[in-house]
């Protein structure tokens, strides 16, 4: 009986990145950004005392060696963390040149980024002027609103309402390859937001930007809120994935959260979707009934999504030690011959200066196969590890550290 799980806690980067100094939040180079060890460090200064006191309290990821591969990633100190390690640790290293989830995604599952994604400038407008017009023609509207990068709930706070008035859709991007479209599920329409961006999603890919991001939100001006139906719609991966090595060999690959967008499905059998706390139920379904052979393919978006872009240190420490608990529940009831990694996809530091994600290394803990000090090794090594503990043949460049 062999199963695997691979659990990306979405922006919990570790620091150390090599190339950092080669990506940025404005003008300011990624170089120091450490996420974790970041957060680690406010919360043992009482800079982190919302919802939550003290210091980190990471007891279950620590055991595995948390505190060890941030030491070893970054050589930041992270107070509170540092136990010695009683499972498989180490810090992966990104070549992808992008620091965003698809990037961080395809090659955690063998498949480094070939080429260079588009990105937007950060001018007014941020969009070519035939790539507007086309998109209010997909849309049935005279313009569109926004066309600037922007902080997402910012931007809906401050052109909701004009939105309503105009019934334009609020186009914005940020730092990232991706071009994201805001719109009120009610007023606007939920399916209608969703069919603009299945449009011109093939029109985006063209021109190499990864995904178009629908982002319905809901309320009343002054109480705008996003809803949980975002939904990315990703170029596909260059070449076969994980998921496709193990679905071809006839194992069955479960995504929890995003995985289905990202992979565009490509080797996926099924998908689930939900609030963080909904998928870590699902999580905890499929660690009891996950076939043999299978992958459990799971991503936790809202330590991004909520708190990394939001610069929210207290609630990103809050959401570290629910899913803390949550995970070191589940890693007790694993099975003989079960692997679960736990990794990120790329940092996105609520202590650093703007709001978009930080280059960084990212942490690789594993439950099921000891104590394992696994060193320095690259994203693509988890998805050749995970290939050899499922003996599946490993089709990417990365190489086995089990
Ligand atoms: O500010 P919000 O809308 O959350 O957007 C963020 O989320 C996008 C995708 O993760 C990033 O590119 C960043 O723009
Ligand atoms: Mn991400
Ligand atoms: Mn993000």
């Amino acid at each position: 009986m062999t199963r695997a799980f691979l659990i990306v806690l979405d922006s919990a980067g570790i620091g150390g990145a090599p190339d950092a100094g080669r990506f940025f939040n404005g003008t300011q180079p990624d170089t120091g950004a450490n996420t974790l060890a970041h957060i680690a460090q406010a919360c043992a200064d009482g800079r982190a005392g919302a919802g939550r006191s003290g210091p980190l309290r990471l007891p279950n990821l620590d055991r595995l060696g948390l505190g060890a591969a941030i030491a070893l990633a970054s050589g930041d100190a992270a107070p509170g963390l540092g136990c010695a390690p009683q499972g498989l640790w180490g810090a992966a290293t990104e070549v992808s040149p992008g620091k965003d989830t698809p990037s961080g995604h395809w090659e955690l599952a063998g498949v480094p980024v070939p080429w260079d994604w588009h990105y937007f400038p950060d001018t007014q407008p941020a969009f070519p002027p035939d790539l507007s017009a086309a998109v209010a023609r997909a849309a049935g509207t005279d313009g569109i609103l926004g066309n600037c990068h922007a902080s997402g709930t910012e931007i809906v706070a401050r052109l909701g309402e004009e939105h309503l008035r105009s019934g334009w859709p609020i186009c914005y991007t940020s730092a990232d390859s991706v071009f994201q479209i805001a719109a009120h599920e009610q007023a606007f329409g939920l399916d209608r937001l969703l069919d603009l961006c299945r449009a011109v999603a093939p029109m985006l890919h063209d021109m190499r930007v990864g995904r178009v991001i629908a982002r319905p939100f809901t309320g009343a001006p002054g109480q705008f809120t996003r809803t949980s139906n975002r939904r990315d719609f990703a170029i596909a991966p260059p070449s076969p994935t994980l998921c496709d090595w193990i679905s071809g060999a006839g194992g069955t690959v479960h995504g929890v959260g995003k995985i289905g967008d990202i992979f565009s499905m490509q080797g996926i059998f099924d998908t689930v979707k939900g609030s963080d706390a909904e998928l870590m139920g699902d999580l905890s379904r499929l660690v009891d009934g996950a076939e043999d052979g299978s992958l459990t393919f799971a991503n936790f978006v809202e330590f991004d999504s909520l708190y990394g872009h939001r610069r929210d240190v207290s609630g990103y420490a809050r959401h570290l030690e629910w899913a803390d608990a949550e995970l070191g529940a589940l890693i007790a009831r694993l099975r003989p011959g079960d692997l679960m990694l736990i990794t990120a996809d790329h940092g996105n530091d609520p202590t650093w200066i703007g709001t978009d994600h930080t280059r960084e290394r990212v942490p690789v803990l594993g439950a099921g196969v000891g104590v394992r000090a696994v060193g320095q090794v690259g994203f693509a090594d988890i998805a050749a590890s995970i290939a050899a503990h499922l003996g599946v043949p490993s089709q990417g460049p990365g190489k086995s550290f089990l």
